[in-house]
């Protein structure tokens, strides 16, 4: 296959690329910005021309959280017009598309793991934009396959992980939600989830959960971190309430990974995973 990759620099993009040398059988085309802006039609339906794709991996997004509450229409721009574009360029050529979606399009009411038909009901901005990409994707009626995760981290871009290895050198101590749980999901087994999900193929519209394994809070994931990093900070638990944002997010976004288990999907444990993430973050990288 002929697979073209949006928001290739950011970190699922680079954790596609990061796994792509163990798919040879694939062709893989990898972009961001400067060579397709997934708002930007015209661009998007000539790449997909020139390089005979079959299957576009959307991986760009706005993902910045608390900054969208006061950009909507950036927000919105870049997950839905774009998500929007490209559901379009893979209605009109006949192509699949798999897009990545979020557990922030749950309210967080649920203390039971989430499955893919639960009502929605996004508590912010960014959650509202995702869901309306989804529902653009689905509208378009191409052939799709929208997979929502969570808390992605990886050795790539800004996540929690690396604030909090950047905190842990700065600080001595820190407070942390523990009221907020979900769980973590590392970028390089989503990477291997897209596309054992693309090598079954992508038609009508489908949607499936995928994180890793477990349930923790942001709190524990902190610890953790800080663990296996071998840093000796005080960590506080803390409420939310006691740490306002100007997003507000799910109080619970546990999916539930039995469909896309079913569809022959490995969902590691998340510790498991962390270490494997840990072990290349702490190898000095040479300039
Ligand atoms: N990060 C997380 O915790 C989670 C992410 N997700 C979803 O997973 C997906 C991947 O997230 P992640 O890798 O963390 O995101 P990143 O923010 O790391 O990467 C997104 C990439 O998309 C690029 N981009 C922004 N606008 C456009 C555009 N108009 N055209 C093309 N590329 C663009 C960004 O470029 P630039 O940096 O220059 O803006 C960046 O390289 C997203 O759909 C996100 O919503 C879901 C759950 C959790
Ligand atoms: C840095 C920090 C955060 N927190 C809290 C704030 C928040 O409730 C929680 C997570 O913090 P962050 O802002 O890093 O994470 P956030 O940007 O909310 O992460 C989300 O990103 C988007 C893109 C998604 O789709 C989600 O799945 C999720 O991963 O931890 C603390 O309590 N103490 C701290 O020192």
């Amino acid at each position: 296959m002929n697979i073209l990759v949006t928001g290739g620099n950011g970190q699922l993009g680079c954790s596609l690329r990061k796994v792509a040398g163990m798919y040879p059988q694939h062709r893989f085309v990898f972009t961001d910005v400067p060579e397709a802006d997934i708002t930007d039609r015209a661009c998007i339906a000539a790449l997909a021309e020139k390089h005979a794709i079959d299957l576009i991996v959307n991986c760009a997004a706005y993902t910045a959280v608390d900054r969208a509450e006061s950009d909507a229409e950036t927000a919105a721009k870049i997950n839905v017009q774009g998500s929007e574009v490209l559901a379009g360029v893979a209605r009109e050529r006949g192509i699949g598309l798999i897009h990545i979606s979020t557990d922030y399009v749950f309210d967080g009411e649920s203390c039971h793991p989430l499955k893919e038909d639960r009502p929605t009901a996004p508590q912010g901005v960014y959650g509202r934009t995702k869901l309306a990409g989804e529902q653009a994707i689905e509208a378009s009626r191409c052939n799709a396959c929208v997979i929502r995760t969570a808390w992605l981290y990886s050795e790539y871009g800004n996540n929690f992980v690396k604030t909090m290895l950047r905190l842990g050198r700065e600080r001595d101590e820190l407070n942390v939600v523990y009221d907020q749980v979900g769980t973590p999901t590392y970028a390089t087994d989503l990477a291997h989830a897209i596309l054992r999900l693309a090598e079954r193929g992508v038609s009508g519209f489908e949607v499936y959960h995928f994180s890793d394994e477990g349930a923790i809070s942001w709190y524990d994931f902190a610890k953790a971190v800080f663990a296996l990093a071998g840093i000796d900070i005080r960590v506080g638990a803390i409420e939310t309430a006691a740490y306002p944002t100007p997003a507000r997010r799910p109080a619970y976004s546990v999916l539930a990974k039995d469909k896309i288990r079913e569809a022959g999907v490995r969902v590691p444990y998340w510790l498991d995973s962390l270490r494997e993430c840990m072990a290349i973050l702490s190898v000095p990288t040479e300039k």
